[in-house]
């Protein structure tokens, strides 16, 4: 089990995280919020690269910063901007990794084969790492991840410029890794998650705002999710004063997903489910911490 106890960082007078504390069993976890919410703060605390301003973290009793060498061992990360060194092949590259991280040479070359096969880079191994695209290396960054079979495997933003099949890819992996092993990854992109994710936690302003799985945070905006037809000139009217999760344009009629307490003072306006998109709209706009 991963705990968070009570986690503050300060940079300088600016507290980017402001008391967090929660405890994540094996699955998947997501972590989500607007940009500079400190997610990756956060994870970069998780991983140890980072000490919190207070707080603590321990993996299966393992804590951070004292005992920094062993909770390391159990643990893989993917920062958001992962480097690889271009002239090398993904066997190098991860056989470098295994190095780096302290695994036996003995079982080095066995490792690297099976985290390659997990990640599905083995037909391209012989490859140099600058003839990959994106998705081709953010997969070496997730086998490097995997290297030292970690029970806790954090990733920041590994969905970023990917296209849809390579997200329904990395999607379904995360999923089948995370029946071993706690996964916790921060993402902006939630719509296509909706059934994989045990949990989801939305981090704003400093706080976790909401935190559990996604039936109760659908379950938070239900009631509160209107969808209305308007022309040109009605959304134009209306527009600045609606929030609006989503938004669709056809032949100069305005398709709208709208949040909101009370039912809109729209014609037509009829109530709807509501999508994690719409429930992750809704939470941010209901900050009440101002
Ligand atoms: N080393 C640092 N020194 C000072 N401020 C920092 C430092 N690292 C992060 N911050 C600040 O902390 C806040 C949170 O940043 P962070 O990168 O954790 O957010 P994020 O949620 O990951 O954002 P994004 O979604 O845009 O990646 C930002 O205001 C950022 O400027």
């Amino acid at each position: 089990m991963l705990e968070l106890s009570s986690i503050t960082k300060c940079f300088k007078k600016n507290c980017v995280i402001n008391d967090v504390s929660l405890s994540l069993h094996k699955g998947l976890h997501l972590l989500t919020g607007p940009n500079g919410a400190g997610k990756t703060t956060l994870l970069r605390i998780l991983a140890g690269i980072i000490a919190p301003t207070t707080g603590q973290v321990s993996l299966n009793g393992i804590s951070l910063p004292n005992d920094s060498a062993r909770f390391k061992a159990h643990m893989g990360y993917l920062p958001q901007k992962f480097g690889v060194y271009p002239e090398m092949t993904a066997q190098k590259f991860l056989m470098y990794f295994a190095e780096l991280k302290g695994i036996p040479a003995s079982i080095a070359t066995q490792k690297v084969e099976e985290v390659m096969d997990i990640a599905q880079i083995t037909s391209f191994h012989n490859k140099t790492l600058r003839d990959w695209t994106k998705g081709m290396r953010q997969k070496v960054g997730i086998a490097q991840g995997l290297l030292n079979d970690p029970d806790l495997l954090l990733m920041d933003e590994p969905l970023s410029g990917l296209d849809p099949e390579e997200r329904y890819y990395f999607c379904d992996l995360f999923s089948k890794l995370s029946s071993e092993r706690i996964v916790l990854f921060s993402t902006h992109i939630i719509s296509e998650l909706t059934t994989l994710a045990d949990s989801i936690m939305l981090l704003h302003k400093a706080k976790m705002q909401f935190k559990g799985s996604i039936p109760i945070m659908l379950d938070a905006a239900r009631g509160f999710v209107w969808q209305a037809t308007l022309s040109e000139d009605e959304w134009h009217d209306k527009k600045n004063e609606l929030v609006v999760s989503a938004l669709r344009a056809d032949k100069g009629l305005y398709e709208v997903r709208i949040i909101s307490d009370v039912r809109p003072e729209i014609t037509g306006v009829c109530s709807v489910e509501p999508t994690l998109e719409d429930a992750y709209i809704y939470l941010v706009s209901h900050d009440d911490s101002e």
